[in-house]
């Protein structure tokens, strides 16, 4: 589904990517990890569209979206939940859910259907009970872990075939961070294919196939849980546990 290679990319003189090379399959779940400024949110920022690619390819369902404008990468199917969330303070919940929202994309020739229904305000609405609750609030009147529902509500909204998110539980209490742990296994159960960062290693190791680990803005290891919990001199190495 989507297929990242060699990628450089940084910021001014500074480079943060040196070759970054990663797959992930039709609804599949991948987590992204490293420590603290090895490049995750800069990897995603390129497959987003957000960063320019200095070099490399990015390709999603075989066509090349290097490089492509953010809003054009967002309609081919990727939808990002961005670090901190970025809800808007003027915009009501339910504006958030409708001003983004688009119908589920034709699928490509021979790709199966979707077997789960397309996301509506209903169905969002029975994911997150607590934003049909807050409907009317805006979004600078939302608690942390309502702004992270509502994120990953508008992303979904847009009917994505690959759905990203960057820091998924960062600065959530240990109770919403389980929400939102509950909300990714259910999407993952739906077919829905995830690429997460986040720090909750267990966490990832729970609910992804495949982990990607970057190091000094390369990918240094790939493989899925069995394995990474096998290489514990690796990832005392790469991310310090
Ligand atoms: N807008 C920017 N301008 C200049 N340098 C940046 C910018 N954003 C990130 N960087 C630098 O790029 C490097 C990689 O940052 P990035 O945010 O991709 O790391 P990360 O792996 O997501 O880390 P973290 O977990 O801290 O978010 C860091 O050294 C960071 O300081």
């Amino acid at each position: 589904m989507l297929e990242v290679r060699g990628i450089e990319a940084g910021y001014g003189a500074s480079q943060v990517l040196f070759g970054v090379s990663l797959t992930i399959e039709p609804h599949q779940v991948v987590s992204l990890m490293g420590r603290n400024g090895m490049g995750k949110s800069t990897t995603i920022k390129c497959i987003t569209g957000a960063l320019p690619v200095r070099k490399g390819q990015i390709l999603f369902e075989g066509r090349d979206i290097t490089n492509l404008p953010a809003d054009v990468i967002a309609r081919r199917g990727i939808s990002i939940v961005p670090e901190g969330r970025q809800c808007f303070p003027n915009l009501t919940v339910r504006e958030h859910l409708v001003a983004f929202a688009r119908p589920p994309a034709k699928p490509q020739k021979g790709e199966l259907t979707a077997q789960a229904a397309p996301w509506d305000l209903a169905r969002i609405y029975d994911l997150f009970p607590r934003l049909k609750e807050r409907e009317h609030h805006m979004g600078n009147q939302l608690s942390g872990g309502e702004q992270q529902m509502l994120a990953i509500g508008r992303a979904l909204s847009t009917n994505p075939k690959l759905l990203i998110l960057d820091e998924a539980t960062e600065g959530l209490a240990p109770v919403i961070r389980e929400e939102i742990w509950t909300c990714l296994a259910q999407l993952k159960t739906e077919g829905q294919a995830i690429f997460v960062v986040d720090k909750y290693v267990n966490r990832l190791l729970e609910i992804a196939a495949l982990h990607c680990v970057l190091g000094r803005g390369q990918a240094v290891w790939q493989g899925n849980s069995v394995r990474m919990l096998a290489e514990k001199s690796t990832m005392s190495e790469h991310l310090g546990f």
